[in-house]
This record gives structure tokens, C-alpha cells and sequence, in this order.
């Protein structure tokens, strides 16, 4: 099999050519015990798990999801394949097997995707999943399409279950990536700490399935934005929830981070996506496990619509991405 470093020092991917570059890219990619074959056939075969399976899928495009003069290949990777275990994340679930489809320009340097393919594997194997399949075609728009296969325990925990009275709470880090991206839009290159956040969000991967231990009632990463990822809770449980914003503020980006660059951290908070912490309602009865802050409870929905609120308050300021 040609290694990397040949196909490295080609300068695109059409010099490379569709099975070069499989190949390069399958050298640089780890398998884990329970992939039986990986790629290189017309599927891969994994090992089945006890639980219950679990998948999802996700679209990433350039110029909507990443921009490669904002960000290094690597991180792109990384990001592309975060997006996808927290989905798994989300269920209470751990994330076992990627694949990774690839629409590239004909002049995109070969390096870039080989340094594409090193951040997605790596921020893959930080969780002990592997890539273990993909799919390669050109196109003039760059485009990413990752599917994630994992166990997730049963019953998964869903967006339906929440009930007036349970804790409202999260875990990891919301409105960093948000601030980093509007800092990224007004030309901003300091802090370094809120573009890292954009560039490379870290998904609190444990706290998952502890969340699901714990007997978290209704659970889901927040990708688009807060208020609007809280709105699915809210509509698929039929039940208000209500955040508290001086609690947020705990998880938020610091205060001095966007200070002065016109950028608003509560807006940030209340709407930014691509973090991807864990929103999740308990029982109030119930400790949280470590890594959870309260931000907020459920109320009834009382015959009336189920919504968010944001300090008791209605809230029809921004939610969060919609793509249409
Ligand atoms: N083209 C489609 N065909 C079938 N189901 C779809 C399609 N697009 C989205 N869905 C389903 O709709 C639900 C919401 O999709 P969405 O992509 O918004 O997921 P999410 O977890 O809320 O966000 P993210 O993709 O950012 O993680 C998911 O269950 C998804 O599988
Ligand atoms: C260059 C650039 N511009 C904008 C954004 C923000 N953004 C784009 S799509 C999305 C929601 C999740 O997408 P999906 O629902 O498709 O998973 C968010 C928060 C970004 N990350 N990079
Ligand atoms: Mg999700």
C-alpha cells in the first residue's frame, strides 16, 4: 500500500488519485479489537455490541460548517467527527465505528486531507472509536458526510420524558465556540482560548452515559444553539423550560473573553452552537453527577404551548442555526 508521505508530497488530490488517496488515508488509520474488516471492502464489519446499537449521520459543508482559511485541516477533522460522537453522546452512548464521505475539489492539497483525516482519527480514537470506512468524490464545493455507530444503553435516554419539577442542566462548555466564530467573522485573533474553542470544541464524552446512569430523564447535545435545541426538550415532553441566565453565565465564556469586541456573551450562550454540551433534566430529587450545572427547571406546560423561557420570561430573541 503507498504510504502518506508519497502521497503528502503530491500537491492535490487529483495528482494523488482516488485509490491513492484511499490508500494513504487507510494507512494512517487505526483499528480497534472489534473491527473485523475496516476499510478496503464494500463495507466494514464490526463486532456487535450487547446494548443497543445506535447511529446518526451529519452533513458539513464549507463556507456553512467550517471555512478552511479560518481553521487547519486538523482541527476541521476534529470538529467533523466531535459533531458526530456527541450525537452518540447524547443517547447515554459510547461511539465505536465513523465512516468518513469525502466530495473534494480536484486542485485541494492531498497534505490537506491527510491532515483532514489525522484530527477526525485522532478526536475518533480520544473516545476508542475507529474509522472504519469512508467514501471519496470530487466535487467543486468541499463536503463531509460522517456516519457514527455506537451502543448506547437501554432504554437510550431521548427527547421526550421531561417532567415539571426536574432540574434542568448541563454539562461542559456553551457560547465559547459562538464568541470564537464572531470573533473569527470581525477579523478578532485574540483571545486564542475562545478561537480554540471554535476551532477544536471538546464534548464532555463522559458525561453521557453518566447522565444516563443517573437516570437523566430527556438529554441532547446542543448544536445549533441552546434556546433552540432546549425548544426540542421542551416540544417533544410538552413542558416549559425555563433557563436561568446568571447560572449560565457559569458555563459560559469568560467575561473579559469578548469584552470590548462587541461581541455578546449572553447572546453567545443563549444561541451559539457547535460546543456541543449536554442539556439534560433530572429528577430533582437526584444528585448530578459530577460536571453538571443546574441552569434551569421544568414547569408545566399548563394546556398552553410548550416553550423556553429565560428567567421566567418569554424569549423570542435569537435561538440558535437554522439552515432555511
Ligand atoms: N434527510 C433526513 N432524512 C431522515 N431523517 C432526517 C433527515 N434529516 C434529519 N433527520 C432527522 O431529524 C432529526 C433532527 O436532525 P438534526 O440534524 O437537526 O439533528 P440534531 O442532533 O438536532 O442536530 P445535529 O445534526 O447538529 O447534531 C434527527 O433524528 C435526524 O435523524
Ligand atoms: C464558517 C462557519 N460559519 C458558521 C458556523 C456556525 N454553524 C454553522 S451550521 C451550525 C449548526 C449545526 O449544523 P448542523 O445542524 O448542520 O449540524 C452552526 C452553529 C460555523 N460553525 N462555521
Ligand atoms: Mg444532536
Amino acid at each position: 500500500m503507498p504510504g502518506s508521505s508519497s502521497t503528502l508530497r503530491l500537491p492535490t488530490v487529483a495528482h494523488a488519485g482516488e485509490f491513492g488517496l484511499i490508500n494513504a488515508i487507510r494507512s494512517i488509520l487505526p483499528q480497534g479489537s472489534h473491527v473485523i474488516v475496516g476499510p478496503g471492502d464494500d463495507c466494514a464489519v464490526v463486532r456487535g455490541q450487547e446494548t443497543c446499537p445506535v447511529i446518526s449521520t451529519d452533513l458539513m459543508v464549507e463556507g456553512r460548517h467550517f471555512r478552511r482559511d479560518w481553521s487547519p485541516a486538523a482541527d476541521i477533522g476534529a470538529r467533523a467527527a466531535a459533531q458526530n460522537l456527541s450525537d452518540v453522546n447524547a443517547m447515554g452512548g459510547t461511539a465505536t465505528s465513523l465512516t468518513l464521505g469525502l466530495a473534494l475539489p480536484h486542485d485541494l492539497p492531498a497534505a490537506w486531507v491527510m491532515e483532514f483525516v489525522r484530527g477526525f482519527a485522532e478526536e475518533a480514537g480520544s473516545v476508542g472509536a475507529s474509522v472504519v470506512g469512508g467514501d471519496l468524490t470530487s466535487s467543486d464545493t468541499l463536503m463531509l458526510a460522517v456516519t457514527v455507530l455506537g451502543s448506547c444503553p437501554a432504554p437510550p435516554v431521548l427527547r421526550s420524558g421531561a417532567r415539571p419539577g426536574d432540574t434542568v442542566a448541563i454539562a461542559g462548555r456553551q457560547g465559547w465556540s459562538a464568541a470564537g466564530l464572531a470573533l473569527l467573522e470581525r477579523g478578532v485573533s485574540e483571545p486564542q482560548e475562545l478561537l480554540k474553542a471554535y476551532h477544536r470544541p471538546t464534548p464532555p464524552y463522559a458525561a453521557g452515559p453518566e447522565a444516563a446512569r443517573a437516570g437523566a430523564t430527556v438529554m441532547l447535545d446542543v448544536s445549533d444553539g441552546l434556546v433552540a435545541d432546549a425548544r426540542h426538550l421542551a416540544q417533544a415532553s410538552n413542558v416549559v423550560i425555563d433557563l436561568w441566565t446568571d447560572e449560565l453565565r457559569l458555563v459560559g465564556p469568560p467575561a473579559s473573553g469578548p469584552a470590548g469586541t462587541g461581541v455578546d456573551r449572553m447572546q453567545c450562550i443563549l444561541s451559539g452552537g457547535d460546543d456541543h454540551p449536554l442539556l439534560a433534566c433530572f429528577n430533582r430529587t437526584a444528585e448530578l453527577p459530577d460536571g453538571w450545572t443546574q441552569v434551569g427547571a421544568v414547569l408545566p406546560a399548563d394546556g398552553g404551548q410548550p416553550m423556553v423561557t429565560v428567567d421566567g420570561e418569554a424569549y423570542d430573541g435569537p435561538a440558535g442555526w437554522t439552515h432555511f
